[in-house]
């Protein structure tokens, strides 16, 4: 479970992120939208505790971030835009490396079902990651976030750049991930997908979160003329 409380962040006089209330429970998918600097992605980084909060807080699991920086990493898992592996090594390599450090030894046959069960192809398993797809490095990415058993899920523009059928299988894979008792908070410019994908969907404008809406509650045209009504 995810929890912003009064959160709020400023740069100087600049209010990038303005007293955020929001609660995200297990097996909920929140998107995120909003224009370019909206605030999406300082929501973001405020739950990972890349950058502190001027007013309130964020906690995850019940646990602040920003006393317990380390502590909150156990139960989380971050998919940015761009994922950050090494290049070098094989998919299979990598998630042996990050589960491994999020202190998970598991043997080579249960790391390959990981990247099964992210919808990776199994040839991929050992190539290295430097020739994978943007897609099967996302795939790797959850494979992490799986294997760390991570309750919570950050993502930050997901299926940017993705073709329809990666993006579809993604966020196929993200639903089963919430089914399986995730919290998932994914911020995103893609309408279509915030509507087919998640549960609850927030449009953010200058800091503040003008609007919550249930995702079975509106069509896609719907959504999309609320969006640019609010936005
Ligand atoms: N380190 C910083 N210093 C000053 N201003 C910042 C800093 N980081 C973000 N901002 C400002 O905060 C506001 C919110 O930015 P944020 O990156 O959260 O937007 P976003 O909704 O994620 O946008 P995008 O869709 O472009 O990723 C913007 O006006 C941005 O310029």
């Amino acid at each position: 479970m995810l929890e912003a409380k009064g959160l709020t962040k400023r740069y100087g006089s600049h209010t990038a992120l303005n007293n955020l209330n929001l609660s995200i429970g297990a097996g909920e998918i929140f998107a995120l939208l909003g224009q370019n600097g909206a605030g999406k992605t300082t929501t973001i980084n405020l739950f990972l505790g890349f950058i502190e909060p001027t007013e309130g807080s964020a906690s995850i699991e019940g646990v602040s971030v920003a006393e317990h920086p380390q502590e909150i990493k156990k139960y989380l898992a971050y998919i940015p835009e761009t994922v950050m592996l090494y290049p070098n090594l094989t998919g299979l390599e990598n998630l042996e490396y990050f589960s491994s450090l999020a202190g998970f030894d598991y043997s080579a046959d249960e790391l390959r079902k990981f990247l099964s069960t992210a919808g990776l192809q199994a040839q991929a398993f050992d190539q290295r990651l430097g020739g994978y797809s943007k897609g099967m490095r996302q795939k790797v990415g959850i494979a992490i976030a799986v294997a760390k058993k991570a309750k919570v899920l950050l993502l930050d523009e997901p299926t940017s750049g993705l073709d329809p059928k990666a993006s579809n299988e993604f966020s196929q894979i993200i639903q089963t991930l919430a089914a399986d008792g995730t919290a998932i908070l994914m911020a995103t410019h893609d309408i279509f997908r915030a509507k087919e994908v998640a549960t609850r969907i927030g449009i953010m404008k200058e800091g503040v979160l003008q609007a919550v809406i249930d995702a079975d509650k509106v069509s896609a045209n719907e959504l999309e003329s609320l969006y640019l009504k609010t936005v």
